[in-house]
């Protein structure tokens, strides 16, 4: 098996995210549109010969223990079934906080890499279920489709959105998740839709109005990108996604806007780059 891979770990958009309840556990019950972007965080891992988990660059602001890199790595760990310990390095370029999954996605990207390294080979839905213990938004990124996901988010129907390119942009605010979620301005009685009547045109991200009134940086933001084209918060925020039908005109966007605010562009994708790599690399050296 190959000794070095480098995999992008994709960001996630939620094309629109509906709050529908609260559950007895605090959690809350979302139906939300999964698409992944081509764009993210790179991840390079090293099989090694010393049986230990090694994270040779830290992410700054999280424990080397509470890093879900680390995480998900220590969930395989008894599983191995070579004499091969990892080292891990990441590039990190998604903002955190941000509702891009950006952690969630760099914990999947892990669990896949290693069952492959490890030869440990779990079927996804076993790898999804260890994952949705790391997060609510792992199972997504194990999956590697875009969906329309009920639940938590970890009961998974795939969906085929529009591949378009996407402006997304980040106001200079960090939003914790947890604290959106738990929010008495929160609506949570959008009533549950079907699968087969989605329709991302009748829908919205149930976060944004909470979000904009306590966040006027996310509600300024918000009101100069919908003046370009129809905008939405993704996740519980910070970040705007703005849809085009080309790269030429997101990038003309983007040099439109105040340089102090953070963007990028980045096309959506049906199919997540990280099992595109590993496929590959299966391809090539024929092993599983
Ligand atoms: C908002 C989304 O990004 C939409 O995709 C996800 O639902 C959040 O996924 P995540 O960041 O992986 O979330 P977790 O780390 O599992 O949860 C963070 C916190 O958000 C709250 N939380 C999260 C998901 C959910 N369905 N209901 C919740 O109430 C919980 O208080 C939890 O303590
Ligand atoms: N490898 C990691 N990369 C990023 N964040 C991590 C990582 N490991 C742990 N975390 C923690 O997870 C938190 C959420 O990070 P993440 O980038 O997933 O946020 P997010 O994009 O807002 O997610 P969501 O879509 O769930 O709102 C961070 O604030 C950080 O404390």
């Amino acid at each position: 098996m190959t000794q070095t891979i480098t995999l992008l770990s994709p960001a996630k958009l939620n094309l629109f995210l509906h709050v529908n309840g609260r559950r007895e556990d605090g959690y809350h019950e979302l139906q939300t549109l999964f698409q992944f972007l081509a764009y993210g965080d790179e991840i390079t891992l090293r099989l090694n010969q010393t049986k230990e988990i090694k994270l040779l660059t830290p992410v700054k602001g999280v424990k080397h223990e509470d890093n879900l890199i680390v995480k998900a790595a220590k969930i395989l760990l008894p599983l191995n079934k070579t004499h091969q310990g990892i080292e891990i390095s990441i590039d990190k370029r998604l903002p955190m906080g941000g509702g891009l999954g950006g952690g969630s996605s760099n914990a999947a990207t892990i669990l896949l890499a290693l069952n492959k390294l490890w030869k440990i080979n779990l079927p996804l839905p076993e790898l999804a279920k260890l994952g949705l213990t790391l997060g609510a938004d792992v199972p997504i990124f194990v999956s590697g489709f875009a969906a329309f996901a009920d639940g938590v988010g970890e009961k998974l129907m795939p969906a085929s959105p529009e591949e378009c390119w996407y402006l997304v942009s980040k106001p200079e605010v960090h939003i914790s998740t947890q604290a959106v979620f738990q929010s008495d301005e929160l609506p949570r009685n959008t009533p549950k839709i079907l699968a087969e009547n989605l329709d991302t045109k009748h829908s919205q991200n149930d976060c944004e109005d909470v979000v904009t009134k306590h966040y006027p940086e996310v509600a300024n933001l918000l009101a100069t990108l919908v003046e370009y084209a129809p905008s939405r918060m993704t996740g519980t925020g910070a970040c705007i996604f703005t849809p085009f039908n080309s790269e030429k005109e997101a990038r003309h966007i983007q040099s439109q806007l105040p340089k102090d605010i953070e963007t990028f562009v980045a096309k959506g994708v049906n199919q997540s780059p990280v099992h595109q790599a590993l496929e590959k690399l299966t391809q090539v050296t024929g092993e599983k």
